[in-house]
């Protein structure tokens, strides 16, 4: 596969509500959008799922912008590539971190390579599954209340798993209050490393509201401390933010640092460390879901292609595209009907970009 010509797009799309986790609040989206051109003419499609603040984690929409730009984009133009699999395996193995400009660049050879093949991305990825379950990530809302009335509203669109962001001062009494509405959901939190180990007591406390789990309580970079947490704690640890190379589930999974794994596409470097984790977890017996980032629909069908493979066992956070857009950037918009999402099963990301939609939200565009 002979790779022509890259197109780099800077989007902004609004969200239509606010977006709030422990490390601050988001009201629009910004983020690059990658098309890989063939020589054939073919283009293949992904996003970079970094944030425009490094709050999540150290990479920014500018940072991705440079190592795609001057590092990772001239390494696909001058190279014969015959598998997607060579780019993480060989070809950016020497290129340190920057694991989401990786996977952004990665994602749209993914998405040709699987075109040209004439096959569904599920498919080339070695996927099963012809249906996901999906839950929903709802941010911190003003009250208590607020929050009761998005889970209601989700539940009744057939969601199937409520997952609750929470900070200090906004986590027991929440998940308290919620558990008494809902005595049986399947419900579980996502602190975004807003603890430490001094509030052992304080995190033990949601012990008793039969939470499916807890997602990233402690620092972004660490296992130590989750591993002595998840010792002290009956709830099951689902790391995200610390979790970013095989070599990292590797050692959490000796540490014993958590029993559930989130896979960000993004955050691990792209579809074939994905997959690697996937069956190193599988070989072990720990649980996967697929994460989100806020996604455009372009980063969303990734997601979806992933998540078909068997052991994302659990409801991921690919939930509808009307959930955060007033209109998504691919035809059709990802629909959730009863909590499953149907995996497409046309060539690539099987959704097909829109490109009217996407000029209406490029903000700038560069040609490499
Ligand atoms: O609906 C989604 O895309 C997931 C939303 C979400 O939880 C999230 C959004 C932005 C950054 C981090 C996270 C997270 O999973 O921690
Ligand atoms: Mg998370």
């Amino acid at each position: 596969m002979k790779i022509k010509q890259v197109i780099l797009r800077h989007m902004k799309l609004d969200l239509l509500h606010p977006f709030t986790t422990s490390f601050g609040t988001e009201y629009d989206r910004e983020f690059i959008l990658v098309e890989a051109i063939s020589e054939d003419g073919i283009s293949g499609w992904a996003e970079s799922v970094a944030m425009l603040d490094p709050l999540y984690n150290e990479e920014t929409v500018k940072t991705n912008r440079h190592i795609l730009e001057d590092y990772l984009i001239p390494i696909v133009l001058n190279n014969e590539i015959s598998h997607p699999n060579e780019l993480s395996e060989k070809y950016f193995a020497h290129i340190r971190g920057n694991y989401m400009a990786k996977s952004a660049i990665e994602g749209a050879v993914w998405d040709l390579y699987a075109k040209q093949e004439n096959i569904s991305l599920s498919n080339a990825l070695g996927g099963t599954k012809k249906e996901i379950e999906v839950g929903v990530s709802i941010g911190i809302q003003d009250s208590i209340d607020a929050t009761i009335n998005i889970i209601q509203s989700r539940l009744e669109e057939g969601y199937k798993r409520f997952k609750l962001k929470i900070k200090p001062g906004w986590d027991v009494e929440l998940i308290d209050k919620v558990r008494k509405v809902y005595p049986d959901i399947p419900l579980m939190a996502d602190a975004n490393s807003a603890y430490t180990l001094a509030d052992l007591e304080h995190l033990t406390a949601l012990d008793q509201y039969n939470l499916m789990m807890i997602e990233q309580p402690l620092a972004y970079n660490d296992i130590i401390d989750h591993a002595e947490l998840q010792n002290r704690m009956e709830t099951a640890i689902c790391l995200d933010e610390s979790i970013h190379s095989l070599e990292d589930a590797r050692k959490a999974l000796k540490l014993g640092s958590c029993k559930i794994i989130n896979i960000k596409v993004g955050r691990v470097g792209g579809l074939t460390q994905a997959k690697k984790i996937h069956d190193l977890c599988l070989e072990n017996g720990i649980p996967l879901w697929c994460g989100g980032m806020l996604e455009s629909g372009i980063g969303r069908a990734h997601n979806i292609a992933i998540t078909s493979l068997p052991n994302f066992i659990l409801p991921g956070d690919t939930a509808a595209s009307s959930l955060y857009w007033a209109e998504d950037i691919i035809k059709p918009e990802v629909t959730v009907e009863n909590g499953i999402i149907k995996v497409p099963s046309s060539p690539g990301i099987g959704y097909e970009p829109d490109i009217e939609k996407i000029n209406k939200y490029t903000i700038s565009k560069k040609y490499l």
